[in-house]
């Protein structure tokens, strides 16, 4: 009597556990700690990132660190126009297989080099961020003009920072800079578990939504909020005293904007150091708004 033939097995998707751990041994590679490498191993994760920062037929996608090609995969089926940016150039030959059929335009090179001016209007940012450069990525997004959206991955520490308001815990520069630029939306939280090899903390995805139909703000107001809430704890006269202005000057237009002299840095509302600032003779017309 013949066997009957066993019935055809699915093979496993991309991000699983056992296709991520055997890309890894074929390729002789083991994740590097210093370049932020963990990598997605969930399907619904993905999905959902992708699905939140609107990949679409035909959109323009930017990815920064698109490791062993599995949330690239993802955004490039289902029609974005996408852009990988990698700085490891060992992953070349595991990009090859990944996203071999697709159409993605990878870019070998750091990620601080690209010249994110370039990039065509309407772009998404869509990525699961190197931790380690995570702010700096997030300030070239906001000053890119085409740049519409950045959809990421980030510590779960820093999607509280960009999502809070003066007066809250974790206010500071980060949180000032996306107000500055537009709007945070928590998408959701990623447990520890949905990374291979797990990072040390939980991660959170969060979408910027960056409004184009503003100037970008002026550099030097920038620089001056960059100031004001370098201590954040500390009082706002002593963070700009620090910053080289004069304590007299600072206090009178303190005073003038209807601020305490001893008012906490972290507690001033951005509208309150924008009138300061141009009490101070900062910044130019992309001050007010
Ligand atoms: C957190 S992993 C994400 C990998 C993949 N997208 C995923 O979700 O599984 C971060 C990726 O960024 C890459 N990377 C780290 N620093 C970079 C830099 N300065 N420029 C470009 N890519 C970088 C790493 O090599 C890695 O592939």
């Amino acid at each position: 009597m013949t066997q009957p033939e066993p019935a055809p097995t699915a093979p496993l998707p991309l991000y699983s556990p056992v296709r991520v751990r055997d890309l890894l041994a074929r390729h002789g590679l083991k994740p590097t700690k210093s370049l932020g490498q963990n990598f997605l191993i969930d399907g619904n994760i993905l999905r959902s990132i992708a699905e939140a920062g609107g990949a679409e037929s035909g959109v323009p996608v930017l990815e920064v660190g698109p490791g062993l090609g599995v949330l690239t995969r993802e955004l490039a089926s289902r029609g974005a126009r996408v852009t990988a940016l990698e700085k490891d150039e060992r992953l070349k030959p595991v990009l090859a297989e990944t996203l071999a059929g697709l159409d993605v335009n990878v870019v070998w090179g750091d990620a601080l080099d690209f010249d994110y001016a370039s990039l065509p209007a309407g772009t998404r940012v869509i990525a699961n961020l190197p931790y380690y450069i995570t702010g700096v990525l997030l300030s070239r997004f906001m000053q890119a003009p085409g740049v519409l959206s950045a959809t990421v991955l980030v510590q779960k520490e820093v999607a509280q920072r960009l999502a809070a308001r003066p007066g809250q815990d974790n206010y500071g520069f980060l949180s000032a800079l996306a107000a500055l630029h537009g709007t945070v939306r928590h998408v959701r939280d990623v447990p520890r578990g949905a990374f291979l090899p797990a990072p040390d903390v939980t991660s959170s995805v969060v979408r910027l939504d960056f409004d184009r139909s503003r100037p970008l703000p002026d550099p030097a107001f920038l620089k001056f909020v960059e100031a004001a809430l370098h201590h954040r704890r500390k009082t706002l006269r002593n963070n700009l005293r620090l910053a080289g202005f004069e304590g007299e000057t600072v206090g009178a237009a303190l005073e003038a904007t209807g601020l305490r002299p001893d008012v906490r840095a972290e507690d001033v509302p951005l509208e309150d150091l924008r009138t300061l600032a141009q009490r101070l003779g900062i910044g130019g017309p992309g001050v007010i708004r």
